[in-house]
């Protein structure tokens, strides 16, 4: 069965006598499904290849690759073989035929037309990344970070930063390693002690116990455990060494659901940050102001926790250190009134990012819950859209507490991506796992120490295999 879809006759009347409006051939792709493939080529056409970037994009979102396929000739007849190829490109990439459709960009980046030609470098690009080719997605980027639209250019700039991380050329400065940060909670799981061992019913018990003190909690401990009990009989498991290596594949199959990255897609980006008093909100505003400031965007922070002067103060020493403007009022100022100046000075000079911060007096759930709203409705209103993040900071330290902090700050609003820090001060570590099974909210970000380039993205598998290593020179 198709379902059904809302028929305006009257915009398709309309453009049946008048064409000639691209954007409306838009809009009744977004109303109909029947009509999107066909409505989606005309916007193209009638808009004489402009909106390129708008129909490419609705092809993907809206999945209509096949529908769009047979069209694709009409395209080609009147905006010519460069047009032709980019679409052709994307339908072969939907297909997987990854070579394919990047000898198609190829043709098209060599375009006359400046947004079709940035296009398909930054299509190939992706593409790169798709394939895991690093150092070719970095040229790529580099290529034509210049060129980028507005739009693009935030994007690009996290991602040459990230693959600058990733390739290794992001500086000289030695990072801590997240195995050093996860070393107490490593060492309080103490999964070597296991090795070499006989699978029987008192390693299962000694697993659990050892995983509820490293406070991955009861409920996600017992799951485990029950499922590794049933997969070892399954399989005829006899040694400790299969059975950790099946847990490890375990833990990294539940954490993948919480892999999450910041959305950083609009300029400007707003990013709201929640969370209790002393969770390290502030140093997470200002460890993360310098990484984006040092991907290269302008980053503005506002004060709007305005309950304590000295909170405000704290923000203006790590904004400084950042390298990053901020905007604040006295203390006692209506928060809201506080992120409402800091759109105005945004907008007038065209920055990149706002980080908001926000006061957490959690023992006031009804004016928190006012203060939230007020300040989104702000910046909703100046910015549509926006925030586009709301990151809720958490400290490992506090273990369960954090999952019932989590549970009260969801009831209060939409909470997109938690900020986990100071894992490197605690055994309890296994909140992680904790928190992605019960809460099912992205995790952002880690923290593992005081410095400024200590926040780290989540990676699952780094997480996982710093839990489970061995030894080896860290004594
Ligand atoms: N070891 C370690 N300490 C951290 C980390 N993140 C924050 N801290 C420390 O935690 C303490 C509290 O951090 P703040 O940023 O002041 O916390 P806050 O939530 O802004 O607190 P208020 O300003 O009181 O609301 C500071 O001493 C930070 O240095 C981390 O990842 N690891």
């Amino acid at each position: 069965m198709f379902g059904f879809f809302k028929k305006k006759p009257s915009l398709k009347e309309e453009l049946s006598k008048n064409p000639h409006q691209p954007h409306k051939w838009i809009k009744l792709a977004e109303e109909s499904e029947k009509e999107a493939p066909q409505a989606l080529i005309n916007a193209l056409l009638y808009s004489n290849g402009e909106l390129i970037d708008t129909v490419a994009k609705k092809i993907k979102n809206l999945a209509l690759f096949r529908k769009v396929e047979p069209l694709i000739p009409e395209v080609e007849k009147s905006l010519g073989k460069d047009y032709a190829s980019f679409l052709q490109g994307l339908v072969e990439e939907y297909k997987r035929n990854y070579q394919k459709a990047r000898n198609l960009y190829d043709v098209a980046r060599n375009s006359q037309n400046k947004t079709l030609s940035f296009l398909s470098n930054y299509y190939i690009a992706m593409l790169y990344l798709k394939e895991g080719l690093l150092d070719l997605a970095y040229k790529t980027i580099k290529e034509i970070e210049a060129e980028a639209p507005e739009t693009y250019k935030l994007e690009l700039s996290v991602k040459k930063r990230e693959l600058e991380e990733q390739l290794g050329i992001s500086g000289s400065k030695i990072l801590k390693s997240f195995k050093e940060g996860l070393k107490k909670t490593r060492d309080a799981l103490g999964l070597s002690d296991f090795a070499g061992r006989q699978v029987d019913e008192s390693l299962f018990e000694e697993l659990e116990e050892r995983l509820i003190l490293a406070d991955v909690g009861v409920s996600t401990t017992l799951k485990l455990i029950e499922e590794l009990r049933k997969e070892a009989k399954k399989k005829k498991i006899k040694t400790s060494d299969e059975l950790l290596e099946i847990m490890k594949e375990k833990l990294k199959a539940i954490l993948k659901n919480c892999k999450g990255e910041l959305n950083l897609t609009e300029k400007p980006s707003v990013i709201l940050v929640l969370g209790v008093n002393g969770v390290g909100k502030t140093t997470t505003i200002g460890k993360l102001a310098k990484q984006l400031k040092d991907s290269g965007l302008s980053v503005v922070l506002a004060a709007a926790d305005t309950f304590r002067a000295a909170a405000i103060e704290q923000l203006e020493v790590w904004a400084e250190r950042a390298g990053a403007r901020i905007v604040k009022g006295q203390e006692g100022t209506d928060p809201a009134a506080v992120v409402f100046d800091a759109i105005q000075s945004i907008k007038a000079k065209g920055e990149d990012v706002l980080i908001v911060d926000t006061a957490g007096r959690l023992h006031n759930k009804q004016n928190l819950m006012k203060e939230i709203h007020k300040i989104k409705k702000v910046i909703a209103r100046e910015f549509p859209g926006q925030p586009a993040e709301i990151l809720l900071v958490l400290d490992a330290n506090t273990g369960q507490n954090a999952i019932s902090q989590a549970k009260t700050f969801k009831e209060i609003t939409d909470v997109t991506g938690i900020a986990l820090t100071k894992l490197d001060g605690t055994a309890k570590g296994g909140i992680v796992i904790a928190i992605c099974n019960e809460l099912k909210i992205p995790i952002k970000f880690v923290g593992i120490g005081e410095k400024i380039e200590d926040l780290r993205k989540f990676d699952p598998n780094e997480f996982v295999e710093s839990l489970f290593e061995m030894g080896e020179g860290e004594e």
